[in-house]
C-alpha cells in the first residue's frame, strides 16, 4: 500500500531569549520563548534522504539570537513579523513557504527603592532592577506565506476573580442535576485569550502600535470581567470579547477560554455556623470550561478552536 507524506512543518522550539536593551541609565528587557516552525519544499528530505533544501534547526536557533541583536526587540510582535519574512524571503531557492513564530513573553516590572544607593533613575526606580509580575504570559503568534502576514496575539494565565455580583439560575434541569441555584457566587477564572489583528502587512500598510495595543486589550477583558454583572460565564465572555472589538478597531476577532474555577460554600451548620457567603473552599478541578470566539460580522473568524 502506498503511503503519502502530509502536513510537515519543522523549526527550533522554545528558544529563550532575554534581550537587554542598555540606555545608560536605564535597561529595558524583553524575555521571550520562541518557537519557530517552517512549511515548505521538504518532501525529499523526508523521502529521499536528501537534506539539501534543509535549513538547519541549529541556524533557525541562531538566527533567532542574531536578529535580537541585530534589529533589537521592541515587541514580540514585531520581531516575530522580521523572523517570518527572513525565513521565507530570504532563504535560497524558496523552499521556505510558510513561517509560523510562536512567542511567549515573561513581563518585568522595575524594582522601585525609597533610598537607592544602586544608581537611582528618576526618584525611585533603579534602572537595572526587575522583578518578574504575576504569572500571566503574553503570546504572539506570526504567520507569513510569501503574500501576507497574520498575527494573532494574546495571553495566558491571567486569574481574576468577582467575590459577588455573579449568579447562575434558570438552568436546564434532568434527573442528575444536583446543583443548587447561586444568586450571589464568587466568579473565578483563568483567562487565555487570544486575538486576530486586521494587519496583513500588505503594501505599505503600518504596523499597529502592538505593545500599547496588548495592554488596552488587557485592560478592557479586566474591565468587561469586572464591570459584568455576570448571569453566567458565557455571557461574561461574550461580555469580554465585544468590549474589545468595541474600543480596539484593529482587532477583528477574540478567542477566549475561561475555566470556571469553581468556590463551593462550606457547610459550617454542623458547627452551628452560618455561612452567608463568606467561607469557600476552592477547587482545582475538575472545572467548567467555557470556550468562545466573539468577531466582527462579515470576519471569518481564523483562530483554531483548541
Ligand atoms: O457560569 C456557569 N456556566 C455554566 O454552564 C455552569 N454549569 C455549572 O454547573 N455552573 C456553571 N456556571
Amino acid at each position: 500500500m502506498a503511503h503519502v507524506l502530509g502536513q510537515n512543518q519543522y523549526g527550533k522550539a522554545e528558544n529563550r531569549i532575554v534581550r537587554v536593551h542598555r540606555g545608560s541609565t536605564r535597561h529595558d528587557i524583553k524575555d521571550l520563548n520562541v518557537s519557530v516552525a517552517l512549511s515548505g519544499a521538504f518532501e525529499d528530505v523526508h523521502l529521499a534522504g536528501s537534506n539539501a533544501n534543509c535549513l538547519p534547526t541549529d541556524t533557525i536557533k541562531n538566527t533567532v539570537y542574531a536578529f535580537a541583536k541585530r534589529y533589537g526587540i521592541e515587541s514580540a510582535e514585531a520581531y516575530g513579523i522580521l523572523l517570518a519574512r527572513h525565513f521565507v524571503d530570504d532563504t535560497e531557492r524558496g523552499v521556505v513557504h510558510r513561517a509560523r513564530i510562536r512567542i511567549e513573553e515573561y513581563t518585568w516590572e522595575r524594582i522601585r527603592t525609597p533610598d537607592d544607593n544602586a544608581r537611582p533613575v528618576g526618584s525611585e526606580e533603579v534602572g537595572h532592577s526587575f522583578v518578574r509580575s504575576g504569572q500571566e504570559v503574553r503570546t504572539s503568534e506570526v504567520v507569513y506565506d510569501g503574500e501576507s502576514v497574520q498575527v494573532v496575539s494574546g495571553l495566558k494565565d491571567l486569574v481574576v476573580l468577582n467575590s459577588t455580583d455573579s449568579e447562575f439560575r434558570g438552568y436546564l434541569k434532568d434527573g442528575y442535576t444536583t446543583l443548587r441555584e447561586a444568586d450571589d457566587r464568587i466568579l473565578a477564572t483563568q483567562v487565555t485569550a487570544r486575538w486576530k489583528y486586521g494587519y496583513t502587512g500588505r503594501g505599505d500598510e503600518a504596523q499597529p502600535p502592538w505593545n500599547r495595543c496588548y495592554t488596552q486589550v488587557r485592560r478592557h477583558l479586566l474591565e468587561a470581567f469586572a464591570g459584568t454583572y455576570s448571569y453566567s460565564l458565557q455571557q461574561t465572555l461574550y461580555a469580554m470579547g465585544t468590549r474589545v472589538l468595541d474600543h480596539r478597531a484593529e482587532v477583528d476577532e477574540v478567542r477566549l477560554e475561561l475555566p470556571n474555577r469553581h468556590h463551593f460554600l462550606v457547610d459550617l451548620e454542623p458547627f452551628g455556623l452560618e455561612n452567608d457567603n463568606e467561607v469557600y473552599y476552592a477547587a482545582d478541578r475538575m472545572y467548567g470550561l467555557i470556550e468562545g470566539t466573539v468577531h466582527r460580522e462579515g470576519v471569518v473568524p481564523v483562530i483554531p478552536v483548541a
